[in-house]
């Protein structure tokens, strides 16, 4: 479960997130549309603690994240828009050293089912990550993320740079985490993806949450025009 209640941000005078209040239950994927500089990030940001907030509530699982970073971490895997591994060791490798570091001791059978779940092909496991393209790294991430088995996780443009049937498949496993009870918040510029993976989906506009709409409710081409209105 996610949750903030007049979430804002201010950098001297600035305000980059203005009284964000979100409720994102338990097994709920919510995305975050909104164009550069509307705040998606700055939101992820103080949901993992990185930044604090000038004013207002995040929590996680109903602890508030604020004086609770460390904790409330454990529950949140992340994946960035350019996730950073180690060009010298191969995907297999990074794997195992960035769940280890989450507490998790995998064997390497599991290792390898879970870079073929992320959508990795299995002769590129043991080639370094210097030779992967973007979105092959990018499935490296996944796995990390899947590897920690959290209850939420929290994605900033996570599928920029995969090809069509990559985005696909990270869909289907967004689809399938969901069910299984993970609250996933995405930020993302991808109207089509939104709409097709998402429950609910939220448009930012210069810090404030300016429209929020059920994904059912709307077409993709109704989303779009929504989207282009509105930012
Ligand atoms: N450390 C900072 N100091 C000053 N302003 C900042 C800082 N970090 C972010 N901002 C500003 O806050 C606003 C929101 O930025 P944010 O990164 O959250 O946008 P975003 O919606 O994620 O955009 P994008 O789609 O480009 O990733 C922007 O105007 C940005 O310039």
């Amino acid at each position: 479960m996610i949750t903030t209640k007049d979430l804002t941000k201010n950098y001297n005078g600035f305000t980059a997130l203005n009284k964000l209040t979100l409720n994102i239950d338990e097994g709920e994927i919510f995305c975050l549309l909104g164009a550069n500089g509307a705040g998606k990030t700055t939101t992820i940001n103080i949901l993992l603690g990185f930044i604090a907030p000038s004013s207002g509530e995040a929590s996680i699982n109903g602890l508030p994240v604020t004086g609770n970073a460390t904790e409330t971490k454990k529950h949140i895997a992340y994946i960035p828009e350019t996730v950073t591994l180690y060009p010298n060791l191969t995907g297999l490798e990074n794997l195992k050293f960035f769940s280890s570091l989450a507490g998790h001791k995998l064997h390497r059978d599991e290792l390898s089912q879970l870079l073929i779940k992320s959508g990795l092909q299995e002769n590129a496991h043991q080639k370094p990550l210097r030779s992967y393209s973007k979105g092959m790294r990018q499935k490296v991430g996944i796995a990390i993320a899947l590897a920690k088995n959290a209850k939420v996780l929290l994605l900033d443009e996570p599928i920029s740079g995969l090809d069509p049937k990559a985005a696909n498949e990270f869909s289907e496993i967004l689809k399938e985490l969901s069910a299984g009870g993970t609250t996933i918040l995405m930020a993302t510029h991808d109207i089509f993806r939104a709409r097709e993976v998402a429950h609910r989906i939220g448009i930012m506009k210069e810090g404030n949450l300016v429209s929020e709409l059920e994904a059912m409710d709307i077409s993709a081409n109704e989303l779009e025009q929504l989207y282009l209105k509105t930012v």
